[in-house]
């Protein structure tokens, strides 16, 4: 980890946070909000990759842990970490890790604007809404004592939502790559 890995994931973790401001959807029939701060999955797997990406996750959960109110909503605290959305939270780590894997794989420098925004959109898709899901929705269903079949059908309200974040993510991405590339190549 170099200075500028350590920079550029703080720098996602405060863009987290500010997606953060961006009020919550609270819905009646699962205890998860609709939130921006999972779109930061995407953004930080794909621009930064893989490594510096999750790091910014793991700097965004030790605030969550030490109380600040960083997350959507403004909350904070160990008590969310080990509540119903706790899952989600751990899984944004390993979903930014994986995000960011993939882009690193399939997207390179000279490739078309088609293949690139392919790869991030993939990248998204598995890292951001695959990865993050398979944590959440079982813990969800553990804390809650909710059974699993009803958070699998709660949890489809999320995926109109989700699926737009993947696109905003590609362009975002792709912008970056193209006028200050940051993604590392694959090793
Ligand atoms: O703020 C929290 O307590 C965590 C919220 C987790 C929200 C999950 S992430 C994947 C899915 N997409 C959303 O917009 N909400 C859920």
């Amino acid at each position: 980890m170099t200075t500028k890995d350590l920079v550029l994931a703080a720098l996602f973790t405060a863009i987290i946070i500010v997606l953060g401001f961006i009020p919550p959807v609270t819905l009646a029939f699962i205890p998860v909000p609709i939130t921006a701060q999972s779109m930061g999955v995407m953004l930080a797997g794909c621009i930064i990759g893989a490594k510096r990406g999750a790091l910014a996750y793991v700097l965004l959960v030790v605030l969550v842990a030490v109380g600040l109110p960083v997350l959507s909503g403004g909350r904070g605290g160990l008590n969310v970490l080990v509540g119903p959305t706790g899952g989600y939270i751990f899984g944004w780590i390993i979903g930014t890790f994986v995000t960011g894997l993939i882009a690193e794989r399939l997207v390179h420098d000279g490739q078309s604007a088609i293949k690139q925004m392919s790869g991030f959109f993939i990248a998204s898709i598995v890292g951001g809404i695959g990865v993050v899901y398979l944590c959440g929705m079982p813990w969800l269903s553990l804390v809650a004592g909710t059974p699993f079949d009803k958070v699998l059908i709660g949890s489809l309200a999320f995926i109109p939502g989700d699926f737009v974040k993947a696109a905003i993510a590609m362009l975002a991405a792709r912008a970056v790559m193209v006028g200050y590339p940051l993604l590392p190549a694959k090793v």
